[in-house]
């Protein structure tokens, strides 16, 4: 099902809106409408619309159970909204029909849809018993079905990229976490998704590891073609990589604008309260 064209934020465009982000109309590659998530009588979303343009890389900052991760799970089909709507690439994934009642894409689109979504979470689960290169071969062989010759291709070409083209024969258990991790990234690029997620996937790692993670992700994204959802508390790393911050808290978005304005010129009081923890390190 195609979507009507929608205004967006894009940093790339010409025309100013009065504040630093710019509206460009484009067909969002994620959409999400007016989207609620409670949990009993917790609720952990309320009423977010965000669009993601193709290729652009977003990154959601916020205090510890503001709900971002949840955001992502949603798109993801691993949790499902109260209310509210989502598409991806123009495909319905979770549609609210006009008398209310929720409805969840066939078994046929929920497939299209999960093909376009990378997502690399906080642990890497690999699977312990198979090497490196079999670990990245699996879902393009099992999934894409690719032949064996085309999907080792695929993955060597990814584990080049995340710079482990010397492991490809090591089991995850001989590796480092950001190896570990870096397989986990190659994983998630091997089936050429339109979206990848990054939930905080340097959390779990010794400090000393967690340059090199970000290094290949800001490679990655420096390529442009794929756009991103990044859940981070690395500002740094935020400020480098995303074209649009998202400041989270309690399940609302606050506050939004290029990483120079809301690291620069935070405007609401509960951002740069947020942003003076980080800044006192
Ligand atoms: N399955 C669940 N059942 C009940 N509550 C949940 C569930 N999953 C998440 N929550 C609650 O929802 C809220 C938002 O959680 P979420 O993980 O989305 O926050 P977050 O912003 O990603 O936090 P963090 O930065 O710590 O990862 C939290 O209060 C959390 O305890």
């Amino acid at each position: 099902m195609s979507v009507p064209l929608k205004v967006i934020y894009n940093e790339e465009s010409t025309k100013s809106i009065g504040n630093d982000l710019r509206k460009v109309a484009v067909q969002p590659i994620v959409n999400y409408s007016n989207i609620s998530k409670s949990y009993g009588d917790l609720q952990v979303l309320r009423n977010i619309d965000l669009d993601i343009a193709p290729g652009e890389k977003v990154a959601l900052i916020g205090p510890s159970g503001s709900g971002k991760t949840t955001l992502a799970r949603l798109l993801m089909t691993l949790e499902e909204p109260t209310s509210g709507t989502i598409e991806v690439d123009g495909e319905m994934l979770w549609h609210q029909k006009t008398n209310g009642k929720l409805v969840k894409a066939n078994e046929k689109h929920l497939h299209k849809v999960r093909g376009n979504i990378g997502m690399v979470f906080q642990h890497f689960n690999l699977f312990p018993h198979m090497t490196i290169l079999r670990n990245v071969m699996e879902a393009p062989r099992n999934v894409l079905g690719l032949s064996k010759e085309e999907a080792m291709e695929r993955a060597v070409t990814m584990l080049k990229q995340v710079g482990l083209a010397n492991k490809i024969d090591a089991y995850p258990a001989q590796l480092s976490g950001g190896q570990k991790q870096r397989v986990a990234i190659a994983r998630a690029l091997v089936m050429r998704p339109k979206v990848m997620i990054f939930d905080e996937p340097t959390s779990a790692l010794d400090p000393e590891l967690v340059g090199e993670v970000l290094e290949v992700i800001k490679a990655i994204a420096a390529e442009g073609e794929m756009a991103m959802l990044l859940i981070t508390h690395e500002m740094d790393f935020a400020r480098d990589v995303a074209d649009r911050i998202l400041f989270f808290d309690q399940g609302r978005i606050i506050e939004q604008g290029s990483p120079k304005r809301i690291f620069n010129n935070p405007e609401s009081e509960r951002l740069q309260t947020f942003l003076s923890r980080f800044n006192r390190h």
